[in-house]
C-alpha cells in the first residue's frame, strides 16, 4: 500500500500556485499578496487633528482661561484654510486639516464651545491632538509584502494607500461533486435505501474553511456517463475537483469507472484508517488537479484535512505541507491496524489531554461532528495504553 506521506508528496509535486491576478477590492479578500504594496504618499497624509475642537498657538494659552475670537471653522475635507495668527483660534473637527500657524488644538470639552469667541478653560502644550502626516506610514514604504494572505485589516490598508485593485493569487475554485445512487437531497423525504447527501456540504465547507471558493454541484447517480457529463460541465469554473464516493471496489464505482481509462488520474489503496481507497490525478484540457475521496463521511472529511487542505495552501502560493500536529496525553487505551496509519476522531482539552470519541467508524458522522482533532496513530502501533503521549492534529 502506499504511504500517506508518499500520497501527499505526489499531491504537492502536482498541483501548482494560481497565477496572479490584477483583482478587484471586493474580490480580494483571502487571496495571497503577489506584490508588496507600498504607499504612495505619507498617511495620514497632511496633519489632522485628533479631536473635535479649538485649533490655536499654546503660546496664548499660557494663561487661562483665555478668550479668543473664532476666526473659521474647519471640518474633515476642507481644503481653504485661515492660517491662524497670533490670538487667534479655528474651530476644527476630527479629520480636519491643521491651519497653518496652529501648533495645538483644545478639545471641544475644555472650553465654553463658542463660535464668535471662544474661552479655553485649559491650556494645552504644543502638538495636543495633532495627528502628525506620516505618523503610520511614510511615503515609498511596504505597507504589506507579497505573500500575505488579504485579511480585512489588508484589505482596510491596501485601499488605504489608495489602490483599487491588487496583484494577488485568488482563491482556489473548487468544485465538490458527490456521487451515489443512494443520495437524497437535505430537505426532501428519505425514500426507502436513501440516505441524505451530507459530504457535498462538508466538503464545500471544509473548501471554505481551508480558503478556497467551494461550489457545491448537483449530486449524480452511479452511472459513469453521467458523471463524465457533470465533470465536464464543471470544469469550466474549476481550479480543482473534489469527488466523495465510487472508489472503491464495488459493482457501481462510477467515478473509478469515468477517470481509470484517461490515464491522468491513478486509483490506490493508501495505509490509512480511514481514508484508504484514493483516487488523484488531473483532468481536462487545463489538467485540472481532481481528488477522489472515498463515500465515507468520516473518510472523506479525513482525505479532505490530510491531502486537499495542504494542496490549497500550495495553490494559494503559501507554504503547503503535512498538517500541523501537537503533542497531546490520550485519556483511555487505543486500537489501531497494523500497517495503516489511523487518524482517530477526538476531543482535545486545554489540560493537555485528547479523549477519543465514542464511534470510530468511517460512517459516524455524528461522532467526528463532536471531535476537534485527529489522534495519529502510526503505522508501526497497533495498541496504544492510556496516558501514552500521542500526536494529534487540531481540526
Ligand atoms: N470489498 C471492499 N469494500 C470496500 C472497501 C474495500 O477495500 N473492499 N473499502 C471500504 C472503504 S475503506 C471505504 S472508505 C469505502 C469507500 O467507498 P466508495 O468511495 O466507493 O464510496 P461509496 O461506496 O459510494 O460510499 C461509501 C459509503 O459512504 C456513503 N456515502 C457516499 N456518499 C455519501 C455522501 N455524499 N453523503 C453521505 N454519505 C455518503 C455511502 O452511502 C456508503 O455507505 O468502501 C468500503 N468498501
Ligand atoms: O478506509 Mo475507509 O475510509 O475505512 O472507511
Amino acid at each position: 500500500m502506499k504511504s500517506v506521506d508518499a500520497h501527499l508528496a505526489e499531491i504537492l509535486a502536482t498541483v501548482r500556485p494560481l497565477a496572479p491576478l490584477e483583482l478587484e477590492l471586493e474580490r480580494a479578500l483571502g487571496a495571497t499578496l503577489a506584490e508588496d504594496v507600498i504607499a504612495p504618499v505619507p498617511l495620514p497624509p497632511f496633519d489632522n487633528s485628533a479631536m473635535d475642537g479649538y485649533a490655536v498657538r499654546a503660546a496664548d494659552l499660557a494663561e487661562v482661561p483665555a478668550t479668543l475670537p473664532v476666526i473659521d471653522d474647519v471640518a474633515a475635507g476642507s481644503d481653504q484654510l485661515r492660517a491662524v495668527g497670533p490670538g487667534h483660534a479655528v474651530r476644527i473637527m476630527t479629520g480636519a486639516p491643521v491651519p497653518a500657524g496652529a501648533d495645538t488644538v483644545v478639545p471641544v470639552e475644555w472650553t465654553d464651545g463658542g463660535t464668535v469667541t471662544v474661552t479655553i478653560q485649559r491650556s494645552a502644550p504644543e502638538g495636543n491632538a495633532i495627528r502628525r502626516a506620516g505618523e503610520d506610514v511614510n511615503a515609498g514604504e511596504v505597507v504589506l509584502e507579497q505573500g500575505t494572505v488579504i485579511g480585512p485589516a489588508q484589505l482596510g490598508i491596501i485601499a488605504g494607500v489608495g489602490r483599487r485593485r491588487v496583484l494577488a493569487r485568488p482563491l482556489p475554485r473548487v468544485v465538490v461533486l458527490s456521487t451515489g445512487a443512494e443520495l437524497a437531497e437535505p430537505g426532501t423525504p428519505l425514500q426507502p435505501g436513501q440516505i441524505w447527501d451530507s459530504n457535498s456540504f462538508a466538503l464545500t465547507a471544509a473548501v471554505r474553511a481551508a480558503g478556497g471558493e467551494g461550489f457545491r454541484a448537483p449530486t449524480v447517480g452511479d452511472d459513469p456517463g453521467a458523471f463524465i457529463d457533470q465533470l465536464d460541465a464543471q470544469l469550466l469554473r474549476a481550479d480543482a475537483v473534489i469527488t466523495s464516493g465510487g472508489v472503491s471496489m464495488g459493482a457501481y464505482e462510477p467515478v473509478k469507472e469515468a477517470l481509470s481509462p484517461l490515464g491522468t488520474v491513478r486509483f490506490e489503496k493508501v495505509a490509512m484508517q480511514p481514508g484508504m481507497p484514493q483516487g488523484f490525478g488531473v483532468v481536462g484540457e487545463d489538467q485540472v488537479p481532481i481528488f477522489a475521496l472515498p463515500g465515507n463521511p468520516v473518510s472523506s472529511f479525513v482525505s479532505f484535512m490530510l491531502f486537499v487542505r495542504p494542496a490549497l495552501r500550495k495553490m494559494r502560493g503559501l507554504e503547503a505541507g503535512p498538517p500541523r500536529t501537537e503533542t497531546a496525553y490520550v485519556v483511555g487505551p487505543l486500537k489501531s491496524p497494523a500497517g495503516r496509519r489511523s487518524f482517530l476522531r477526538g476531543v482535545l482539552d486545554e489540560d493537555g489531554t485528547v479523549t477519543p470519541v465514542r464511534g470510530q467508524g468511517s460512517h459516524q458522522l455524528a461522532a467526528l461532528a463532536t471531535a476537534n482533532a485527529l489522534i495519529v496513530v502510526p503505522e508501526d502501533v497497533t495498541e496504544v495504553p492510556a496516558g501514552t503521549a500521542v500526536e494529534v492534529i487540531p481540526l
